[in-house]
């Protein structure tokens, strides 16, 4: 369960009373998520969520994120959307802590997603990236390769502890990528989290995207081989072509997928399954005293990981140019 930061009852109701949206009824800590501290915001007016950015986020962004979320919606993107207080202000400060209350959205996550999911879920990601692309806001991805040498760096010395020989393995993996990471292909704004947890469903449809606090301007290709990997992958961690086959072929029918896009696939699922090893490994070492939160495997990316390194070229996916 994801809250790190505890919010009085006191400071809850100052809070709200900053908002047109009623008296507050309830607030229950959401039991899902592992990077920020969500709430169910329940008020006479309906339901809310209330989130209070933590570690890893720079207050600098959310303006780019509450405002990319608002871009969306105008251009025909399911997803929540900030709810301005009577000041006109999106964001606030709670429990110390910048905070803000978005829209809630309706749907479920699916836990076990099928082919069809896949192939919602890739036109979906192909609308998100034409949609972001007369989105004003930049912001750089501060988690792609250039980040990934000091946060192995600050995990190097217990990465052992995890699983025999990590330090060495993820060092040598790294200098691979370092080296051949690719430049110059098609690029915008990207969600840079769209796994499994951050896409709704109502039965097969798409119902909408939330969780946009990772998204920054960075390779269209590297969204979908985030999305292989966290979509594609079976609970025995074998790849599923067929599930593959479906997100790439969802994607192409709203957005073109060049030859080189296709070609830069497999290293970039190698280095989307780096990054999100890293810091699966960052956060299984340091979970915080008192938090309600469960850490994410990091051994779970290590195996998607050593499974691309088998793989030279897309094709090797069982996917066609
Ligand atoms: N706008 C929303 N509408 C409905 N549920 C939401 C919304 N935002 C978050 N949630 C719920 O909270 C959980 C955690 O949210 P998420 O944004 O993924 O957390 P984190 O900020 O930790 O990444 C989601 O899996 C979902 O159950
Ligand atoms: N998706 C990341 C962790 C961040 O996820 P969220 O649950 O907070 O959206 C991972 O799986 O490592």
């Amino acid at each position: 369960m994801a809250v790190y930061t505890d919010v009085s009852d006191e400071d809850l109701a100052a809070f709200v009373a900053l908002y047109d949206i009623g008296d507050t009824l309830a607030l229950k800590g959401i039991a899902e998520g592992v990077e920020n501290s969500n709430f169910l915001l329940h008020t006479t007016s309906g339901y809310f969520i209330l989130t209070l950015y933590e570690k890893r986020v720079n207050p600098a962004d959310l303006p780019f994120f509450l405002e990319l979320m608002r871009h969306l919606a105008a251009r025909g993107i399911s997803c929540p959307q900030p709810i301005a207080a009577r000041s006109g202000a999106m964001l606030g400060e709670l429990a110390g802590r910048p905070a803000a209350i978005i829209s809630f959205l309706d749907g479920m996550w699916v836990r076990r997603p099928k082919r069809e999911h896949c192939a919602e879920l890739g036109e979906a990601l192909a609308r998100f990236h034409l949609a972001g692309a007369d989105f004003a806001g930049q912001r750089p991805n501060t988690l792609s390769v250039d980040s990934w040498r000091p946060l192995l760096g600050a995990s190097l010395d217990q990465a052992d502890t995890v699983v025999p020989g990590l330090a060495a393995e993820l060092t040598a993996e790294l200098d691979h990528l370092e080296s051949r990471w690719p430049t110059g292909l098609p690029a915008g704004v990207i969600h840079a989290d769209l796994f499994p947890d951050n896409v709704f469903f109502i039965g097969e449809r798409l119902s909408g995207l939330i969780d946009f606090y990772f998204a920054c301007n960075d390779a269209f290709a590297y969204d979908v081989a985030i999305c292989l990997n966290a979509w594609c992958f079976e609970p025995d961690l074998s790849f599923n072509v067929t599930k593959a086959r479906a997100l790439l072929n969802g994607y192409r029918q709203v957005r073109d997928f060049t030859d080189a896009e296709f070609a830069a696939l497999p290293l970039l699922a190698r280095g989307s399954a780096l990054r999100f090893l890293l810091t699966r490994l960052h956060d299984w070492l340091r979970v915080p005293p008192g938090a309600l939160v469960t850490p994410k495997d990091p051994r779970e990316y290590l195996r998607k990981l050593r499974f691309h390194q088998g793989v030279s070229t897309a094709s090797d996916y069982g996917l066609a140019p």
